[in-house]
């Protein structure tokens, strides 16, 4: 759906993006992490043909970007750094706007797109209020309408939720899964660990300008050699696991294991009852600290 080789974008002598290989696969849902300034949003860009590249090339569903990029836009619902919208229009009538540029249908067929896609959005109720007067996260939904218009077969998105509160991230991050599983490819930036986590199959980090980590989030989580269990009588497993214990914690043990099912055995043959045994994974967020270096805005003491 989305392949880059050795992308690479020069701002003067800033380098925003670093030889980039991007493989984004029909059906994923992936999601590129990265610090502020780590050069997401130029990589975004590019995909789009809004950006020229340095050097390096990129294909969008098959074709040349930027060359054949008019030919794919419209199979393409994207969103870039904050929606623009006129200030002074309603949200019903920007998207309106919007629509129109493409093509379409009957006027009929074109307000029922609109509706539909406001109702995706949750924003189906909106009044005649113009959108200078909507709220971040109402601009965020209303850019996310525009996207939706022409039933994409990929969704860019510059950081999505940016601007919405917590329940507004959840029924954005569902549309998302919604839309997915409806077929269509998924690829959006976020400097939210949680919230690619919650959402994505697949996800990338970028770390000043490169992308550093590309992967399945299952083989990311790789196991750290320690097993959680839970148990009515934590001192008689204590006991027998004598050494083996790093975490005591109520009625649950973590035990430097590797394999649960043997285990599992050694508690049940010395009669301890197990209510819980869980493989620890690594997290994202330790997946993320491992690939890239200290934060941009970090300054070390010098020696
Ligand atoms: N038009 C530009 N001119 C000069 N430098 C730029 C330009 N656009 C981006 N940069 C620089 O390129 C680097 C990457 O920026 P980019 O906006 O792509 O990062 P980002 O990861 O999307 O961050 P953010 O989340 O803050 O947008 C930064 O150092 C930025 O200052």
């Amino acid at each position: 759906m989305i392949t880059t080789r050795d992308l690479t974008k020069r701002f003067g002598r800033t380098v925003a993006v670093d030889g980039v290989d991007l493989h984004v696969r029909e059906g994923d849902r992936y999601g590129l992490l990265g610090p502020n300034g780590s050069g997401k949003t130029t990589l975004v860009r590019m995909l789009l043909g809004l950006v020229f590249a340095t050097r390096g090339e990129i294909e969008v569903l098959g074709q040349p970007v930027p060359k054949r990029v008019r030919e794919v836009l419209p199979s393409i619902g994207a969103m870039v750094e904050g929606p623009g919208a006129y200030p002074n229009l309603s949200g019903r009538t920007n998207l309106a706007l919007f629509d129109a540029a493409g093509p379409g249908g009957s006027r009929r067929d074109r307000r029922k797109r609109v509706d539909e896609a406001l109702e995706r959005v949750g924003l189906a109720g909106i009044d005649r209020r113009p959108v200078r007067a909507y709220s971040l996260g109402m601009r965020q939904r209303l850019g996310l309408a525009g996207a939706l218009l022409r039933t994409p077969r990929l969704l860019i998105l510059d950081e999505p939720t940016n601007g919405l509160d917590p329940r507004g991230i959840r029924e954005i991050r569902d549309l998302l899964a919604e839309l997915n599983g409806e077929g269509a490819t998924v690829f959006l930036s976020s400097h939210l660990l949680a919230e690619v986590d919650a959402l994505c199959t697949r996800v990338g980090v970028m770390d000043r300008g490169r992308l550093v980590v590309q992967d399945e989030l299952d083989d990311l989580r790789t196991p750290t050699g320690r097993v959680t269990v839970g148990t009515p009588t934590p001192e008689r497993a204590l006991a027998l696991l004598d050494g083996r214990v790093e975490n005591h914690q109520g009625q649950f043990l973590t035990v430097r294991h590797d394999d649960p099912g043997t285990l599992n055995a050694e508690l049940v043959a010395a009669g301890v009852t197990v209510t819980a045994l869980a493989v620890e994974r690594r997290t994202l967020e330790q997946v993320v600290l491992d690939a890239t270096t200290t934060s941009a805005d970090r300054v070390e003491a010098g020696r």
